[in-house]
């Protein structure tokens, strides 16, 4: 990819986060080129042994370590991470520090330089993304009391979704209420900005095509998107809506969050905790939310959870190519999109209505790439994109710095 020279000199630095639910990853980028230097996760928070990883810019091992039996929680991440990356910021100038925001609600629809007021504004989003947005203030909090004087950004989420039609974002309720922001918003849009920008560079046919993209990690959408811009997203007011995820029960019947309160008894705090922490892949199986957990194991409950994922995919894939009136291709990404054949091959096949017809060996062999998996006789091309939402940052972080 062509990246544009915002400006970066040889020894300047951007430095991302990206505080997802269940992970941190950091990257490090600099100079004009947006070089890769240093990047790294600390992931498994929470649950099990959490695991850092980190590799240089010619991806060799820069740092392991793990925590076994005792997980580390998102502050005790990023203060690892703060310390970690001392020593690899010698020397540089970090010109800006960017952040993905999950949510911007009806007010941040670009990247946006973060100070106190806007922090306190953001922090009255936090019910609309409850599983993130504390995470991604904490970070944003803990790197202002370390390093006050350089400017930091967001880069939302919901920024990429802002120009989807109208239709798209109503919701059926009177507008007193839509009228609040109660609308559907989308979310991964940083993921789903880096797909549409590689585009041009792996199938520049598709360029003005219709596209649906998987994003399938701990947390999952799908947007479908057209000429590069999204129309459509499963995921709606908040992150809870669409696939189900790790923890998280995707699309649910209103009637069932009712029939939770007034005949089950359960508080707010318990159905929220039901469905952001308690449903997904880890509510069906009883046994984990980390996909590979499922794929190793021989509980029929396991498989049922990866059946009822493929099945919400194939479902929504249906009613996104009716969004953009047919399909040309199917893009994945996200943990899940990125490593799971297994997955790949199921939503392939569900899709055969559609045109889809898998490269079986194709699909077998992606290694960490853009890999396109679809038969060369496939009326819809199917590919990997792995996610790079970090890029994405940088580059917004840079352009907003460097325009001020
Ligand atoms: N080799 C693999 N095979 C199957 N699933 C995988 C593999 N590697 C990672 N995953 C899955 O990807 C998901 C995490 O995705 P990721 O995008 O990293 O999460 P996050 O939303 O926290 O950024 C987990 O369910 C994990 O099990
Ligand atoms: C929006 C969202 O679900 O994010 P994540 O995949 O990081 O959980
Ligand atoms: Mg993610």
């Amino acid at each position: 990819m062509n990246a544009p020279n915002h400006g970066l000199a040889p020894d300047d630095a951007v430095v991302v986060i990206n505080a997802g639910s269940s992970s941190i990853k950091f990257s490090l980028f600099r100079g004009p080129d947006f070089s890769p230097e240093l990047k790294g996760k600390v992931e498994n928070l929470y649950a099990g042994t959490t695991r850092f990883s980190a590799s240089d810019a010619q991806g060799h091992p820069a740092g392991e370590r793990t925590w076994a039996d005792a997980p580390l929680d998102h502050e005790g991440a990023m203060r690892f991470l703060i310390d970690h990356a001392e020593e690899h910021l010698q020397g540089m100038n970090v010109r800006a520090v960017g952040h993905r925001i999950v949510h911007g609600g009806v007010h941040y629809s670009g990247p946006q330089l973060l100070d106190g007021a806007v922090l306190d504004d953001l922090e009255k989003l936090i019910p609309l993304a409850p599983l993130h947005l504390p995470h991604n203030l904490a970070s944003v909090r803990a790197v202002l009391a370390l390093a006050p004087q350089v400017p930091q950004v967001a880069c939302f989420d919901t920024a990429f979704h802002t120009g989807q039609p109208a239709l798209a974002q109503a919701f059926a309720l009177p507008p007193s209420i839509t009228g609040r922001g109660i609308r559907r918003y989308g979310f991964h849009g940083l993921s789903y900005e880096y797909i549409a920008s590689r585009v041009p560079d792996f199938a520049p046919a598709l360029a003005g095509g219709r596209i649906v993209a998987a994003h399938l990690g701990n947390g999952a959408s799908m947007c479908a998107m057209h000429a590069g811009r999204s129309v459509a997203s499963t995921m709606g007011f908040t992150a809870v809506d669409g696939l189900p995820m790790g923890t998280r029960c995707g699309a649910l019947d209103p009637g069932v969050v009712l029939y939770l309160i007034d005949e089950l008894g359960m508080d707010v705090a318990a159905v929220q905790r039901l469905l952001y922490q308690e449903s997904g892949l880890l509510g069906v199986s009883g046994i984990a939310a980390d996909m590979r957990t499922l794929e190793a194991s021989v509980d029929p409950r396991a498989q049922l959870a990866i059946d009822l994922l493929v099945y919400r995919i194939g479902r929504e894939l249906g009613s996104l190519a009716a969004a953009l009136g047919g399909l040309d291709a199917l893009v994945f990404s996200g943990g899940i999109g990125e490593n799971s054949v297994a997955v790949r091959a199921a939503v392939c096949r569900d899709a055969a209505w559609l045109g889809v017809t898998l490269d079986e060996s194709a699909n077998g062999a992606v290694g960490g790439g853009i890999a396109r998996i679809s038969a060369a006789s496939s009326k819809v091309a199917a590919w990997v994109v792995p996610a790079n939402e970090e890029l994405m940052i940088a580059r917004h972080a840079a352009a907003l710095v460097g325009a001020q």
